[in-house]
């Protein structure tokens, strides 16, 4: 019998939907150990505005966590300037950026199995002086780890980024054979590790339209991404590519591939979220802890509605608890209990 996955999920911008996602997520029996990292008095707000009546347990490590419907763990935080739904708020960054390390940190003290976030608005954090370009980099420097990968799923594709939240005009010169192989080596380990995928087959991105065209549409491929791929092989990585972007997220080569590693963000996400937005996750590879998001922003135009659609929430739940217990695996002693 393995026991329950216990997972901090930080509840986001406070004037977006995240809040009330975790009441939602709070009216439903739950299957797995679920605590939210947040103002108790943000979700107690956010409720009395929605007409809500969730009852919102004060929780401190050690405490069992309720998974009854109705009922909600609540890891408290405080230092929320302004509840307003809609209105963002500079005045609640530290806020927002404390919730955030309270369940990291939690993760890496062994309280939590892992840790489910919410939505946050990467401006507003900036407009309060607070260099953030995003919770993927935010864990990577908080945990301490060179190279982390951002990928999102969906049950259908996999797609993970050689680099991040990058204004395009720096793209380029990230795209280095470092870059290229660190990430590349983290997907496939965590691909292996965390997915059960025992020899994954990665599609690789080309930077330039139609992969560069024989170099007569940009030299990327030829001087950085093919030698370095070529490399990879060498160690057993299973790697298609440099292929042009536009043709390869087409059933003739995702049929036979387990996750596409686009060269940037808006080269790979735009298609991922066309074909699964509002049912797919964000996980963080390469992290000491497990990390999983959901695949949507802050939508601040729904913020206090009601009508936010949880299902991307429960997507990253889903995947959460099992990227926890697959590690539970990888660390018990042969023989050993999980
Ligand atoms: N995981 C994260 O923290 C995360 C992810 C993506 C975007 N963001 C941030 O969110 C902010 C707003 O970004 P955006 O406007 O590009 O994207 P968005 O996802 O907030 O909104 C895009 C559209 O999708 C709708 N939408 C989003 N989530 C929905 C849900 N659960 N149910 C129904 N409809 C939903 C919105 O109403 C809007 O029309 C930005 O600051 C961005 O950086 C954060
Ligand atoms: N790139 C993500 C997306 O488009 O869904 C989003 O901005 C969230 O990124 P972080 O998980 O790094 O906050």
């Amino acid at each position: 019998m393995t026991s329950p996955v216990t997972l901090a999920l930080t509840a986001g911008e406070p004037a977006g939907i995240g809040p009330e996602l975790c009441l939602q997520l709070a009216l439903e029996e739950r299957g797995q150990r679920i605590v939210v990292v947040a103002s108790q008095a943000l979700l107690q707000a956010r409720q009395n505005d929605m007409g809500l009546s969730v009852q919102l347990e004060s929780w401190q490590p050690g405490q069992p966590v309720t998974c009854d419907a109705g009922h909600l763990a609540v890891m408290d935080i405080s230092g929320v300037a302004t509840t307003s739904a809609g209105r963002t708020d500079p005045g609640n960054s530290q806020y927002v950026l404390d919730t955030l390390t309270a369940a990291a940190q939690g993760c890496l003290d062994g309280v939590f199995d892992g840790m489910v976030t919410a939505p946050v608005h990467k401006g507003v954090i900036n407009e309060a002086g607070i260099a953030f370009s995003g919770h993927t980099e935010f864990l990577q420097e908080f945990c301490g780890v060179e190279r982390v990968v951002m990928m999102l799923a969906t049950e259908e594709l996999r797609v993970a980024l050689v680099t991040t939240h990058l204004p395009l005009r720096d793209v380029p010169g990230a795209i280095t054979p470092e870059r290229i192989t660190q990430v590349t080596r983290i997907l496939d380990q965590d691909l292996k590790t965390f997915f059960g995928v025992a020899h994954p087959r990665i599609l690789v991105a080309g930077l330039n339209p139609h992969a560069g065209e024989g170099g007569h549409l940009g030299r990327e491929e030829i001087d950085i991404i093919e030698p370095t791929l070529e490399r990879l092989r060498s160690e057993g990585i299973r790697l298609t590519g440099p292929l042009p972007a536009d043709t390869l997220f087409t059933p003739h080569w995702l049929d036979d591939a387990d996750a596409v590693l686009a060269m940037y963000h808006d080269q790979g996400l735009p298609v991922l979220k066309f074909q699964g937005f509002g049912r797919a996750v964000n996980v963080t590879l390469g992290l000491p802890i497990v990390r999983t998001s959901v695949d949507h922003g802050t939508a601040l135009d729904l913020a206090g509605t009601g009508k936010a659609d949880a299902g991307s929430l429960h997507t990253a739940i889903r995947v959460g608890e099992q990227m926890a217990r697959h590690r539970r695996e990888h660390r018990k002693p042969p023989g050993g209990k999980p």
